[in-house]
């Protein structure tokens, strides 16, 4: 049986913007519905309701044939994004169809839920939520999460990702790599003005913000194994949406 999947957007290629694939070619498709509601989020569209009618149910053999579409023979690499795609139990579906067609798999997802498809995974990014996205972490579902990951060998498939936008956030990213000592740890610069248009503006305000977070890290010794990264693709592309 097929089930149907409610997809946003399938764009692509393009370049990973983040983490632990930065740089590498990838499609993306990106599902709606979130369990978060993140002040920030850039995503909003794909819970807030304004994109309701841009939602299309879509079988996984469906999402297929549409990335060899968009994409053509230019790909090798798919991230699925959200929204939350962890909230969707027959994704599984989707990872197999693109795994039986030599295509890695990415997704990102903020460690709330639990799919036995993580474990299929290449590139599985959790990104917990710190205190400015007004959300709260449920540290017994994300010591969960790593933990089914550690047990089936899955570490090298895995990164945590925190997102920072002032001091409390970053003490937050602390906390996570102290608890999860043996997962690679990413600190990403928070974009706070996803609305805007002004790409000269917005860049040059993200890169004197990716400076900052720079200089914190590199003065702080629970930090020493942190790798720190801007948006990639807003740094080119602003807050355009479909790249
Ligand atoms: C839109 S989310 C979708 C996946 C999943 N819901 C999550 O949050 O991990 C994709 C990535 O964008 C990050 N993100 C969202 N809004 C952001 C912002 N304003 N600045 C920087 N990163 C942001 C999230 O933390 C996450 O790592
Ligand atoms: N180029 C590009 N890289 C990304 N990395 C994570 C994204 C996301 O929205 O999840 C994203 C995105 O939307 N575009
Ligand atoms: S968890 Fe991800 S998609 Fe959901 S609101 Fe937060 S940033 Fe947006
Ligand atoms: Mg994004």
């Amino acid at each position: 049986m097929s089930s149907k999947l409610p997809v946003l957007e399938i764009f692509g290629p393009t370049i990973q913007g983040e983490g632990m694939v930065i740089g590498r070619k990838t499609m993306f498709v990106r599902t709606a519905g979130c369990d978060y509601s993140c002040v920030w989020c850039d995503s909003a569209f794909t819970w807030d309701g304004s994109a309701k009618d841009e939602i299309v149910q879509m079988t996984a053999e469906q999402i297929w044939q549409q990335l060899k579409a968009v994409g053509k023979d230019n790909f090798s690499h798919v991230t699925i994004s959200g929204g939350n795609p962890a909230l969707l139990k027959n994704l599984d579906q989707l990872i197999a169809i693109l795994k039986e067609n030599n295509i890695a798999v990415a997704l990102e997802t903020q460690g709330s839920v639990w799919q036995e498809w993580f474990l299929e995974v290449d590139d599985l990014t959790i990104s917990p939520k710190p205190p400015s996205s007004t959300m709260v972490t449920n540290y017994k579902v994300l010591d969960s999460i790593v933990g089914k990951l550690s047990d089936h060998g899955r570490l090298n498939n895995m990164s945590l990702k925190v997102v920072v936008f002032g001091e409390e956030d970053l003490d937050y990213g602390k906390e996570i790599t102290k608890r999860y000592p043996e997962v690679t740890f990413y600190l990403q610069v928070g974009n706070n003005d996803v609305g805007t248009n002004d790409d000269q503006s917005l860049i040059r305000g993200l890169l004197g913000k990716y400076e900052l977070l720079i200089n914190q890290v590199v003065e702080d010794k629970d930090l020493n194994h942190a790798r720190v990264l801007p948006q990639l693709h807003t740094l080119v592309w602003g807050n355009k949406r479909g790249v």
